[in-house]
């Protein structure tokens, strides 16, 4: 069993999606970690953002791996956890140029479809490309001011700084996001956190609901 769900920027993706996942018993897959990481491998490494080729070799050299877990994921290059580094500022900046690059989306995708499942995978492209046979599929929105005033809660930037910096990758990463044909759509604005995992909870066919594994 997969569910996706996935979503603009600062939308709710992870936090819906753990909710979700620790109600079905099962674990969420966080793909925009493993962008993220390849993008702070390069940064790091002092490698062009565009230049994919050194960017595969980074990402095949470091022993990257993505630990999914439905409290939350956290990825590794070797025996070093790169997770609290991977909501930077500097990595947001940089991680749509990493995540354009078509090898780099390849290795991504291969990694995601070698897990084992049930899971819930959320990110850009988990209904459309990834996992276009998951059993349910789910888009998150909100406007670019309400994801701002979520973020603001987390992050030293101001609303206004951050609601540019979203607008911009939202630009960015459009070649990836557009919902699935058969997703349902939700516009988070609305709604606190526990309200839009109930709305998923609920539109979930019955079987998969009830699945614990
Ligand atoms: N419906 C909601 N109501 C209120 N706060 C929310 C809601 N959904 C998410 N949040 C809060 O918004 C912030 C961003 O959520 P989250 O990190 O889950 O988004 P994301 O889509 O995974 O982000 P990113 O694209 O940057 O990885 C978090 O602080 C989260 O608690
Ligand atoms: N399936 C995905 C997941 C993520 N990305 C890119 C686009 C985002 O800017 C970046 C970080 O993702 P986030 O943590 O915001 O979910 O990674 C993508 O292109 N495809």
């Amino acid at each position: 069993m997969i569910v996706t769900i996935d979503g603009v920027a600062a939308s709710g993706k992870s936090s819906v999606s753990s909710g979700v996942a620790r109600a079905l018993g099962v674990p969420y897959v966080s793909s925009g970690l493993l962008y993220r990481a390849a993008a702070l491998l390069a940064l790091e490494a002092g490698a062009a953002l565009e230049d994919e080729a050194a960017v595969l070799v980074l990402l095949e050299g470091s022993g990257l791996r993505l630990e999914p877990l439905a409290e939350g994921n956290r990825v590794w290059a070797g025996g070093r956890e790169l997770t609290p580094d991977l909501h930077s500022t500097r990595v947001d900046k940089g991680v749509s140029a990493v995540a354009s690059l078509p090898g780099v989306r390849a290795w991504v995708d291969a990694q995601l479809r070698a897990l084992p499942q049930p899971f819930v995978a959320e990110g850009r492209d988990m209904g459309t490309n990834v996992f276009p046979h998951a059993q349910a599929k789910f888009y998150l929105t909100a406007s670019p001011r309400v994801r701002a005033e979520r973020r603001a809660r987390e992050r030293p930037e101001d609303i206004p700084a951050i609601e540019a910096a979203l607008t911009k990758r939202d630009e960015a990463d459009r070649r990836q996001i557009s919902p699935a044909v058969d997703a349902l759509v939700i516009d988070t604005g609305p709604l606190d956190l526990q309200g839009v995992i109930e709305v998923i909870l609920s539109a979930l066919p019955e079987h998969e609901a009830g699945r614990t594994s």
